[in-house]
């Protein structure tokens, strides 16, 4: 059944990399049966543990990027998978020269959900509640929109973290919308908190499916072709290289929400001091000549460079800056 390294898809079967946590394998379910299908080739999944599934540590103390996939790559770069499927949010801004991002297929809900026990929502939360969430985003945009509750630094998989909301461990947990869906747990959702005054996490609901760079198999090549989405790609382009322009001169938590609304790809992103006290903001849209995939990415690169240059020139380095000069 499986076959040797570096024996790439030979037996016509596309083997598909993966963590193997229940939410990875669940979606990476759904984008392989896309692949077999487009591909009319048999899939393999390839689960491979990652640092950030047995390290225990805060998602904040494991420096975040790159903790997810860099075990899924070596996997990749070493033969023992054909592609691998990452949540775009785990996977670093910098591109890697022996891989390039074959797909991203059309992107699920970017919002954050609240799902706190008894139907709560952010506004009805009782003074004092315990909410459950390690990522200094979501801290920080706690903080600013209800200074009184206390943010709590939880780690586990998602059923794990709903399982503190039911055991009363924390009043609510603050998890990804994309994710509860894939699980079918949208209905833990008590809030599902507006992109306007709560952007996410670039990519945040996307999926990435990435291979070895050298061309080769082609039925490969047109399958991640027909499943990838352009304005999905775009706008998480737009979104990703607000992130790594802000990752050279600012450590301070992000959130940042792109959209294509007909004639316009609107990027908006807020960078927040760690309390949450304080507050960046910047919004720009251009205007695609088309909607091909690299008039979209034009747009997105534009509009990313403003929405930047804009951030730094307002101080976004001095809300939180570089671990270097601190
Ligand atoms: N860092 C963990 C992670 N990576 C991707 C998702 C959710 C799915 C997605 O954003 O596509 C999650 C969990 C969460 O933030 O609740």
């Amino acid at each position: 059944m499986s076959s040797g390294a570096g024996t790439a898809g030979t037996a016509g079967t596309i083997r598909v990399g993966t963590r193997a946590s229940t939410l990875a394998m669940a979606q990476t379910r759904q984008v392989a049966e896309r692949i077999a299908k487009a591909a009319k080739a048999e899939i393999e999944l390839v689960p491979v543990t990652t640092e950030g599934d047995t390290s225990r540590a805060s998602l904040a103390s494991l420096g975040g990027t790159g903790v997810f996939a860099a075990a899924l790559r070596e996997a990749l770069l070493r033969g023992e998978c054909d592609v691998v499927v990452h949540s775009l949010k785990d996977l670093p801004t910098a591109e890697h020269p022996g891989l390039r991002l074959g797909a991203v297929p059309k992107r699920a809900d970017a919002r954050d959900a609240l799902c706190a026990r008894d139907g709560l929502t952010l506004a009805t939360l009782p003074e004092g509640a315990r909410i459950g969430t390690g990522s200094p985003r979501r801290i920080a945009q706690l903080r600013a929109a209800r200074p009184d509750v206390t943010p709590v630094d939880i780690r586990g998989n998602v059923d794990t973290r709903l399982g503190k909301v039911e055991s009363g461990e924390v009043d609510a947990v603050l998890l990804a919308a994309a994710g509860l869906g894939r699980l079918g747990r949208a209905d833990a959702a008590t809030e599902l908190l507006s992109l306007v005054d709560w952007p996410t996490a670039a990519g945040q609901g996307a999926l990435a499916i990435e291979v070895r760079r050298e061309r080769g198999d082609r039925a490969l090549e047109r399958a991640l072709e027909a499943i990838d989405h352009g304005t999905s790609r775009a706008t998480a382009l737009a979104e990703r290289l607000v992130l790594a322009g802000l990752e050279a001169g600012c450590a301070a938590p992000v959130g940042v929400t792109a959209f294509v609304d007909d004639e316009l790809l609107f990027l908006s992103a807020n960078v927040y001091s760690a309390d949450g006290t304080r507050r960046l903001t910047s919004s720009h849209a251009a205007t695609p000549d088309s909607r091909s995939s690299a008039d979209l990415a034009d747009a997105a690169r534009d509009v990313a460079d403003r929405v930047v240059a804009e951030l730094l020139g307002n101080g976004a380095a001095e809300l939180a800056p570089p671990e270097e000069s601190r």
